[in-house]
């Protein structure tokens, strides 16, 4: 092609002992009828293990990529490679089954029970009855949904975001190695969104596949993306991890999609695993004999419930509120917001509290890290 001259196409470097799962080489669609590429000569690897986003305006080809991957759309020119087989001609049944597939509201079969939605690829790969019954029961665990209540009900019974869990589990029930991702959480309310985010954050780690995920919501790519692969219409601009998007666009398109905000959406990338906290005390004879550490009341179970002393400020004046530490300083900042809050209390998996976080240590925070940078 004439115009890949500037085309910036960086093709990923794998983490050591990591192959690329999903090669594109050189691929392109022009659909019937049409003159202009709707996928122009895209060169895109995706390593083992990875979680890519494509993100782009409407009608840039993402989904068309996407879909090319599974082939579900036939590409009209160029190689795509899977775990380093070219499966450009092969048999596409054949392939979606070694590919999951989750579209937006589940795409799931209405007439199917949830255990038969889930089932769907097992049964066509000739599993038995009582394996297909079990791994429905596992994946239901899995994505966090009562088996005994749950698989035996109908799509319709169920939530919007549940359906979504579903379509995720669906899309794992014979285990392939890759999951292709169309704006899942697209049609989901925000609170919601979030909270399938952080799930399906924590089932990658349990599961490991290496993920190409279309969406249009740059924090969603943010947060969820190892990398990111910005499109204009037909092609490729950057494909770089998250805090090089946001801090180095690749020119004035990238840019402007990512537009102004990024510091904020920065945050989302700080861990507060990796802040160094305020100490909490919550042994109240302990804290007599140190000055200066803030001290909350916890209840039965070790949880902070509320602020009895802290230093240079009004503790009853002060509402307590928690993230977890799993969570990012974007999250901790969504809680002191929604909390009215100028400090949020970090705690552990078991809701026990771990150190404390101040509105005006974060500005603080973020010089550090750009001084890494
Ligand atoms: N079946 C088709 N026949 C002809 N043109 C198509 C077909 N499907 C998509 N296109 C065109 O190809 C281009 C890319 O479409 P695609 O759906 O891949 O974009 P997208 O980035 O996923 O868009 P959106 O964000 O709006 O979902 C668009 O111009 C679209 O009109």
């Amino acid at each position: 092609m004439s115009d890949t001259a500037d085309q910036t196409v960086v093709v990923p470097e794998s983490g050591a002992g990591r192959s690329d799962m999903i090669v594109l080489e050189g691929v392109e669609k022009i659909y019937p009828g049409s003159t202009q590429p709707a996928v122009s000569q895209l060169d895109l690897a995706i390593a083992q293990g990875d979680i890519v986003m494509l993100i782009g305006p409407s009608g840039c080809g993402k989904t068309t990529t996407l879909k090319m991957i599974n082939r579900l759309i036939e590409p009209t020119a160029g190689r795509i490679l899977l775990d380093g087989k070219d499966v450009t001609h092969v048999n596409g049944d054949q392939l979606r089954r070694q590919i999951g597939y989750v579209i937006q509201q589940g795409g799931l079969f209405p007439h199917f029970s949830i255990a038969d939605n889930i089932g769907v690829v097992p049964k066509m790969l000739g599993w038995d009855k009582q394996r297909i019954k079990e791994r429905a029961d596992e994946l239901l665990h899995l994505v966090g949904l009562e088996p005994s209540t749950f698989r035996d009900r109908y799509p319709r019974q169920l939530s919007g975001g549940q359906q979504q869990r579903i379509g995720v589990a669906r899309a794992l029930a014979a285990d392939p190695p890759v999951m292709l991702m169309d704006e899942p959480f697209g049609a989901i309310d925000p609170i919601t969104r979030d909270r399938l985010q952080d799930e399906f954050l924590e089932i990658q780690r349990t599961v490991g596949k290496t993920i190409a995920f279309v969406t249009h919501d740059l924090q969603e790519a943010v947060k969820l993306g190892d990398k990111i692969a910005v499109f204009a219409t037909g092609r490729l601009e950057q494909y770089a991890d998250p805090d090089t998007i946001l801090t180095r666009p690749a020119n004035d398109f990238v840019s402007d999609f990512v537009g102004g905000g990024a510091a904020v959406r920065r945050l989302s990338l700080v861990e507060l695993a990796h802040l160094e906290l305020h100490p909490i005390e919550t042994d109240e004879k302990a804290a007599d004999s140190r000055n200066g550490v803030a001290v909350a009341e916890v209840d039965g179970s070790g949880k902070p419930v509320s602020w009895r002393h802290l230093p240079g400020a009004d503790a009853a004046g002060t509402p307590l509120v928690t993230v977890p530490i799993s969570g990012s300083v974007y999250d901790a900042v969504d809680v002191m917001l929604d909390g009215s809050a100028s400090l949020v209390a970090v705690v552990d998996d078991e809701g026990r509290a771990q150190g404390v976080l101040h509105w005006n240590d974060l500005v603080g925070g973020l010089r550090t890290r750009k001084g890494d940078a």
